[in-house]
């Protein structure tokens, strides 16, 4: 589904991100990021969104370079990923409905489907409840579930978390890790950004491990930790 081929990021401030960096995920993965702060992880994510672009090598999505897609190949590219972020990123003014409705409206979905949608995905993250509560109104695990219900609410072939349990006390973290699991098991694909060694650990899944932008291992581990 994706690959990395020697791919370098510079940014303009001279900083390198990563280093010829080159792996294939596959569909139906799940698969963590890890290493250091500053290790290149959030950069990762940002050249598959299209955020960023990459200095040198190559980003395949599906079998296309990423850097030469048209303005509404971008937007196709965009609708196949749901991103899930540390600080959730989550409109204050807005209801849980409509902060999940915005993802589908920016799609062009009409209302009918709208209607449907919200409510069966707010209803899989377990917050159909909540869906006229605003966001100060939820706990932080809250939150980050309607920041996950925005995610896959236009029905994403992958699923970037970066640093998704970074704000989260340990057992609202368990229960993101076992709603990414069970899209996961549903088959979509997982891309997980983490400094939660002990949720990898525990895990077993595969791991990109990245140090100072350079790809260190990629591999399934017994047990992981930096500087190993
Ligand atoms: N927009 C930017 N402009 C300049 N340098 C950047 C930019 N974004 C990231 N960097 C630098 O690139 C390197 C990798 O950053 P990145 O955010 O990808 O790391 P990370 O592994 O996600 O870190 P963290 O775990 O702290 O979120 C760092 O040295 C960072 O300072």
């Amino acid at each position: 589904m994706i690959r990395f081929y020697n791919v370098t990021k510079v940014y303009p401030n001279g900083a390198k991100a990563l280093v010829d960096v080159t792996f294939t995920l596959n569909r139906g993965e799940f698969v963590f990021v890890v290493g250091p702060s500053g290790a290149g992880k959030t950069t990762l994510a940002k050249l598959i969104y299209r955020e960023e672009l990459p200095t040198r090598g190559q980003v395949i999505f599906n079998g296309k370079n990423i850097a030469r897609l048209r303005p509404r190949e971008v937007s196709l590219l965009r609708r196949q990923v749901g991103m899930v972020f540390q600080d959730f990123r989550l409109l204050p003014r807005k209801t849980v409905f409509e902060n999940v409705a915005l993802a589908l409206e920016i799609t062009g979905q009409p209302w009918r489907e709208i209607k449907k949608r919200v409510p069966e995905v707010l209803s899989r993250v377990g917050l159909l409840s909540k869906a006229n509560s605003f966001p100060y109104q939820l706990s932080g695990g809250e939150q980050q579930r309607v920041c996950l219900a925005r995610a896959l609410v236009n029905r994403p072939a992958l699923v970037i978390a970066d640093e998704p349990t970074g704000n989260l006390d340990a057992e609202n973290a368990r229960e993101l890790i076992r709603l990414l699991l069970e899209i996961n098991r549903d088959g979509t694909t997982v891309l997980m950004a983490t400094h939660a060694l002990d949720i990898v650990n525990v895990l077993q899944k595969r791991v990109i491990a990245l140090d100072e932008g350079r790809l260190v291992e990629y591999a399934m581990q017994e047990s992981y930790r930096y500087g190993t």
